[in-house]
């Protein structure tokens, strides 16, 4: 069967658009489906060069293309990924929140012309912008699930595994820029009582909005976790215990000092905390640096609570002098 006859039919009905072009980019043909979308006919443009009509063609990058498939004698593919589009046409679909031009993958292939030898290149055009606005879907929906997976779901500061990976990192990166770093523990004090006193609902509320009280208080680079229950920490990097003793005292100020209202009842809660600072000069990893800033909360709590107290390797002996006592 002379199957020529059903070549322009189909061409026609395509749902991909062909545009054949000249070795000297001049339109040779396009079908329906760019026909439509540009709203110009092909008689008005043919023999027009491919850069008078689709003006906002990036002629330098597609010349290079068209010549080397002239040149090689071989296809060459440009995926959305690289070039969102290479004709810029409408993509006909009642979207608003995409790209007003539809997006493509471009296959540019080789034409030779069976009676006079002539080249040809074929731009075969294929519509992905369903496949670009899926993608771009899955890509936020991946991104709000790392960052559920990255937060405390009551508090909204990172949670336990996240902000252990933070401390991690922190640690290897003072480690090689001989930096300091300090980590402070903190503590709700008589938390129990507090949720004895306004429910459990009530406590919920009170490590709420604590937490976004001190979140408020830190600089964009420290890191506040909840660590546990109504434990919390918080990195910071690049400062010493000096500056993280001073940043643990005012931060146990203005807690004592910041009412928070419930049920229009006013609540005063109070907080507890151990600063430590990474040994340059020992191998401490996260569990050893946490322990130290552990004991200091410890002391903390034992001296009456509502303080912070720093931790120094003599506070070791001292804790166990007092514990040998109790006994
Ligand atoms: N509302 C609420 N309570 C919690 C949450 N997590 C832990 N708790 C409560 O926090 C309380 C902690 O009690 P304790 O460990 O005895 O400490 P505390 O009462 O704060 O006493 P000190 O730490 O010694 O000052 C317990 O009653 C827990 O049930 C939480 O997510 N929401």
């Amino acid at each position: 069967m002379d199957a020529q006859w059903l070549a322009m039919p189909i061409l026609q009905q395509l749902n991909s658009g062909v545009l054949v072009l000249s070795t000297d980019y001049h339109i040779c043909f396009y079908n329906q489906f760019i026909e439509r979308r540009l709203g110009v006919p092909l008689a008005e443009v043919r023999h027009k060069s491919v850069f008078d009509v689709f003006t906002d063609l990036p002629e330098a990058w597609l010349k290079r293309k068209l010549d080397s498939v002239v040149a090689l004698n071989a296809p060459v593919f440009s995926s959305w990924e690289q070039r969102p589009y290479v004709l810029k046409l409408p993509h006909l679909r009642p979207i608003s929140n995409v790209s007003d031009y539809m997006i493509q993958n471009c296959s540019m292939l080789p034409l030779l012309h069976p009676h006079t030898g002539e080249t040809f290149v074929c731009l075969l055009i294929e519509d992905a912008t369903d496949v670009s606005l899926y993608q771009q879907e899955l890509q936020r929906n991946m991104q709000a699930l790392q960052q559920a997976n990255r937060m405390d779901g009551l508090t909204q500061v990172f949670n336990r595994s996240y902000w252990e990976q933070l401390l991690n990192a922190e640690i290897l990166r003072a480690r090689r820029y001989h930096q300091p770093l300090s980590l402070i523990l903190f503590d709700l004090d008589k938390f129990k009582q507090l949720n004895d006193i306004y429910g459990h609902q009530g406590g919920d509320y009170v490590l709420v909005e604590l937490s976004a009280f001190i979140q408020s208080l830190l600089r964009e680079s420290d890191l506040l976790g909840r660590y546990g229950g109504e434990e919390f920490g918080i990195i910071l990097p690049n400062t010493g215990l000096q500056g993280a003793s001073e940043v643990a005292k005012r931060i146990c100020r203005q807690v004592a000092a910041h009412p928070l209202h419930y049920q229009q009842q006013d609540i005063r809660a109070t907080i507890s905390l151990g600063v430590a600072e990474l040994n340059p000069h020992r191998q401490q990893d996260v569990h050893d640096l946490v322990q130290c800033a552990d004991l200091a909360l410890y002391l903390s709590k034992r001296e009456g609570r509502n303080r912070s107290t720093s931790y120094r390797d003599e506070l070791r002996h001292y804790l166990q002098k007092i514990t040998e006592s109790a006994h």
